[in-house]
């Protein structure tokens, strides 16, 4: 089953003189639980296309199938249902540093009003365990290594069990280790979960946890 299918997309910034086309006819599927690894020298429309995936920002031409709802010229509802369902991982971890890790995760499940905050806190403390930081559950993000935060952005990316995961650069800051290390504890807990991974990177040293790696070059997938 498709949880992403892209089919004939173009897109571009700007209007007139500075329009800007970032996407040129994009094709493009991907399977429950598959692993995608998108490359591709900067500027070339990586972050942009991860985007519009997420249902972060709206394309207009061409079609962008996400878990069964056509994203473009999709309304604000749509996007944001997609967004709910949809796990973010960032470069900058985004990590709320007067917050603890239980705390960072559990803010990813108050949108879900469906958990109580015994709930929420029981799943902060399994997945944070499971992500290896049970003995850091109340250290807040200046107090943990750059592998260990980027361990909790992937715990919190991962608590909701959401059935697609978009990370932009998740290992740029970590060395060649942690880097490595984060995106494999990933790995094996969307193979776990059957959950669709879509990776932007630069980092070659973490091609390997891929099923397929595209490349993206000036908007154009080859
Ligand atoms: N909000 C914006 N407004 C106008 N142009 C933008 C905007 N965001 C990105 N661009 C341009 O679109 C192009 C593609 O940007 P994008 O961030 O998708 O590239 P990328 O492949 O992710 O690059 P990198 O690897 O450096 O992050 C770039 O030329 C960029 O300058």
């Amino acid at each position: 089953m498709n949880m992403i299918d892209v089919r004939g997309l173009n897109f571009a910034f700007g209007e007139g003189e500075l329009r800007r086309q970032v996407l040129r006819d994009i094709h493009l599927s991907v399977d429950v639980g598959e692993i995608v690894i998108l490359t591709g020298p900067s500027g070339s429309g990586k972050t942009t296309l991860l985007t519009i995936l997420g249902g972060l920002r709206l394309a207009t031409s061409g079609s962008v199938v996400v878990l069964g709802e056509q994203l473009v010229r999709s309304d604000a509802a749509t996007r944001h249902a997609i967004r709910r369902q949809t796990g973010y991982i960032f470069q900058q971890h985004n990590l709320f540093l007067a917050l603890t890790a239980t705390e960072n995760v559990c803010m990813a499940l108050e949108l879900h009003d469906r958990f109580s905050e015994e709930e929420r806190v029981a799943a902060a403390h399994q997945i944070l365990t499971q992500v290896g930081l049970g003995r850091h559950l109340d250290y807040r993000p200046a107090q943990l290594s750059g592998g260990q935060r980027q361990r909790v952005s992937i715990a919190r990316a991962l608590v909701s069990r959401p059935k697609i995961v978009l990370a932009d650069e998740p290992t740029a800051s970590l060395d060649k280790h942690s880097g490595h290390d984060a995106v494999e504890i990933l790995r094996s807990l969307a193979k776990q979960n059957g959950t669709t991974i879509f990776i932007v990177t630069h980092d070659y040293r973490i091609l390997d946890i891929a099923d397929r790696i595209i490349n993206l070059e000036d908007g154009v997938i080859n």
